[in-house]
C-alpha cells in the first residue's frame, strides 16, 4: 500500500470463522436512540494534524482566532503557536436506531467513525445538531473511567462500578471478564503495559459485562482471535436479546456482515448509505474496488461506460428472473386450470 492509499485499509476477505455466518434477525422495538444533523469540528493548532485530515478527505479550513490586545503583548517575542484550523469530522449526520438493532459502521480512515460515536457516547460536543439517547450508552463511558497506570484487576472493577454494577456484582463476574479478554495473569499488571489488544480486548469485556443498553464496540473485534470472535458475537446478541443496542465499526466487512444487521456507511464526515447490511456492504465493497489503484487510474470515461455495462448487465439479469418467474406462475395456472 502506498502512503496515499493508507487511508484505505479496508479488508474485503471473508475471514474464516464469518464464513456464511449472519447477525441473528430480532424483534426491533422502540427508538432508543436519535441523531439529528449532527456536526463535529476539531480545532487544531499547527499544519500536522491539519495535513493528515486533508490528505483524508476531511473539510478542513483555517479559522482567523482573535488575540486580545494584552494577550499578544504577552506573547511578543515568544513566536506564534501556529495557524488554527477547524475540522469538520462528522458533518449533518442523521438516522434513528431502534433496541435490538445491531448495527454497522463503515467507511475508511478519516471519515468520522470514531468520531460519531464518541459523540453519542456524550464525549464530544457537538457544533451543531442534537443526540437523544434512551438509556445508558456503555463501552466509551467504561474507557473514560479507564486509567492505564492502575492494574487490569482495579479497572475492571472501576468499570463495573461506571457501569452501575455493584462492587459483589463485579467480584462474581470478575473471572468471566477476564476470561473472555483473554488476558490471564496480565490483569494484575497495570494496563499500560498491555498491547494494544489486550487493552481494547478487555474494555470490550468490561463494557459487555453489565449487559449495557448500547454497547459500542470500536475495532475491538479486530484485534481478537477467531475465539474472541466467536465470545464476541455471543455477547452481541445476548445484548441484543435484552434488547439492548450494539454499533460495530469494523474495517472488516465480513466481521460487519456477519454481526450486524443493518448498517451506516459514512464517507468524508457524511452519512452516504443506511440500510439493510447486505444492500450496503455490496454497495461499499464496490466502491473500494473503484478505489483501489488499478480502477483509480480508469479515465471519467471509461469508468462512466463500466458502470453503464454494468447497470445494463444488472437490469437484464432482472428482466430475465422477472419472465422467469411470469413463465413459471403461467404453467402453474395452466397446470391447475387442466386439472
Ligand atoms: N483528536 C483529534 N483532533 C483533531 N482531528 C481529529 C481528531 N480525531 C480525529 N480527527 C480528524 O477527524 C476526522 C475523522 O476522524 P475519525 O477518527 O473519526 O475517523 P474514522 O472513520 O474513525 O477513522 P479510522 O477508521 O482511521 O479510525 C479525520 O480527518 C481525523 O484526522
Amino acid at each position: 500500500m502506498t502512503e496515499a492509499d493508507d487511508h484505505m485499509d479496508f479488508d474485503l476477505e471473508v475471514e474464516p470463522e464469518d464464513e456464511g455466518e449472519e447477525a441473528l434477525e430480532t424483534d426491533l422495538g422502540e427508538p432508543c436512540l436519535v441523531v439529528d444533523d449532527l456536526n463535529v469540528v476539531y480545532r487544531v493548532i499547527g499544519g500536522r494534524a491539519k495535513k493528515e485530515a486533508e490528505k483524508q478527505g476531511a473539510e478542513v479550513r483555517e479559522v482567523k482566532v482573535k488575540v486580545p490586545f494584552f494577550k499578544r503583548l504577552l506573547q511578543a517575542g515568544r513566536g506564534h503557536v501556529g495557524a488554527v484550523s477547524e475540522i469538520h469530522a462528522v458533518r449533518g449526520v442523521s438516522f434513528t436506531v431502534r433496541h435490538g438493532e445491531s448495527v454497522g459502521i463503515v467507511g475508511v480512515n478519516g471519515s468520522g467513525k470514531s468520531t460519531m460515536l464518541r459523540a453519542i457516547a456524550g464525549l464530544m460536543p457537538p457544533r451543531s445538531g442534537s443526540v437523544h439517547v434512551s438509556g445508558e450508552p456503555s463501552l466509551l463511558g467504561v474507557n473514560a473511567a479507564l486509567m492505564p497506570q492502575l492494574t487490569g484487576e482495579r479497572n475492571i472493577m472501576i468499570g463495573g462500578l461506571a457501569l452501575g454494577l455493584t462492587p459483589k456484582q463485579v467480584d462474581e463476574r470478575f473471572d468471566e471478564v477476564v476470561e473472555f479478554a483473554g488476558i490471564g495473569d496480565f490483569v494484575y499488571l497495570p494496563m499500560k503495559t498491555y498491547s494494544s489488544g489486550m487493552g481494547a480486548r478487555l474494555r470490550f469485556a468490561i463494557s459487555s459485562s453489565a449487559s449495557p443498553d448500547i454497547l459500542m464496540i470500536d475495532e475491538a473485534l479486530a484485534t481478537g482471535d477467531a475465539a474472541f470472535k466467536e465470545r464476541s458475537k455471543a455477547r452481541i446478541e445476548q445484548v441484543r436479546e435484552n434488547a439492548g443496542t450494539v454499533f460495530l465499526v469494523s474495517h472488516s466487512i465480513s466481521t460487519i456482515e456477519a454481526m450486524c444487521t443493518r448498517v451506516l456507511w459514512m464517507h468524508q464526515g457524511q452519512l452516504v448509505m443506511d440500510g439493510p447490511v447486505h444492500e450496503v456492504a455490496e454497495a461499499y465493497k464496490d466502491f473500494v474496488r473503484a478505489q483501489r489503484p488499478g480502477n483509480r487510474g480508469m479515465s471519467p470515461a471509461r469508468r462512466r461506460a463500466h458502470l453503464r455495462k454494468k447497470a445494463r448487465e444488472e437490469a437484464e439479469q432482472r428482466a430475465a428472473a422477472k419472465a422467469q418467474q411470469k413463465a413459471e406462475s403461467e404453467a402453474k395456472k395452466a397446470a391447475e386450470s387442466r386439472a
